[in-house]
């Protein structure tokens, strides 16, 4: 009886999903989505879990996650999976954390893995100098395997936070047009230079950002229903809409994805005004 239960419920469940699939794949798609994956040590405690249990379940949802927004046509989705700051954490659980990593991305390079399914170009961005040789090492491989993915993307940032992409990309930027000005045989004659000093505009810095490989977000999510960005995206996301659902990162699923989708589509019209604005 149990079982009969079961299975109509979860026939129930699919049937909902593809019902709402079809109404939202009427109205524009977002292109690019953004999620802050907040709440797996709290998912852990709640469960009585232990502690490192909660990111792998995290990792299970990051999974889901990406067959909805790629099923319904997302092209670009971007996590927060590690930030400069957390590498305050524990040492343990840093090193968790950092296992689990190199686990995943191990995984990704496999045929049978979500990235060759959605043909999904995988990018890890931030200060990767950061990292220990072996994540980097997994990291490079995997972005080096999915280089000729061309259907959909996911970037993952890891050692990042948002200023220190500022500082970095303007660094760059400083760096670059220095090298212009010696190496040119008139330095006076230079674009760009001023009186001793030399012209930064936002697209020299915006074109170094780690960022740079996709468009703004037009959604981020935020689980936990904690508002805040942490020091995330922060230069990207003027224009975005924030949706921050209750549900803990490995609680999410379709129906707060489909939320997020249908509050972006009843905005959309004035997101588009806003930005034609601009
Ligand atoms: C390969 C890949 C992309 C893996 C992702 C794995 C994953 C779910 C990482 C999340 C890491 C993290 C520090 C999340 C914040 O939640 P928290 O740990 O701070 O939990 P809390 O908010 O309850 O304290």
């Amino acid at each position: 009886m149990n079982t009969l239960a079961n299975t109509l419920f979860g026939n129930l469940i699919s049937f909902i999903r593809r019902i709402l699939f079809c109404i939202l794949s009427v109205g524009p798609i977002p292109n690019h989505v953004a999620f802050i994956l907040d709440g797996n040590r709290r998912f852990a405690k709640k469960l009585n879990l232990p502690e490192g249990m909660g990111h792998r379940v995290g990792f299970q949802s990051l999974i889901s996650v990406l067959r909805y927004c790629f099923d319904l046509g997302v092209k670009y989705v971007s996590v927060y999976a590690f930030s400069i700051d957390n590498f305050k954490r524990k040492p343990e659980e840093v090193q968790s954390i950092m296992d689990l990593m190199v686990e995943k991305f191990n995984e990704m390079v496999e045929e049978e893995s979500i990235v060759y399914q959605y043909s999904v170009r995988v990018y890890i961005i931030g200060n990767l100098s950061l990292l220990s040789d072996n994540v980097r090492l997994a990291a490079e491989k995997v972005m080096k395997a999915t280089s000729s993915n061309n259907k959909s993307n996911l970037i993952i940032c890891l050692a990042y936070t948002s200023t220190d992409e500022i500082v970095h990309a303007t660094q760059e930027s400083c760096d670059d047009k220095w090298a212009k000005i010696q190496s040119s045989i008139d330095g006076e004659m230079m674009e760009g230079k001023r009186e001793g000093c030399f012209v930064i505009k936002v697209a020299d810095i915006e074109r170094r950002m780690y960022m740079g490989v996709a468009p703004d977000p037009d959604i981020l999510v935020r689980t936990s229903g904690e508002t805040r960005l942490s020091n995330f995206l922060l230069w990207q996301t003027s224009n975005c809409m924030l949706y921050s659902p209750r549900a803990l990162w490995p609680e999410i699923g379709f129906l707060h994805i489909a939320w997020a989708f249908l509050e972006f589509q009843r905005t959309y019209p004035y997101l588009e005004k806003k930005r034609k604005e601009l």
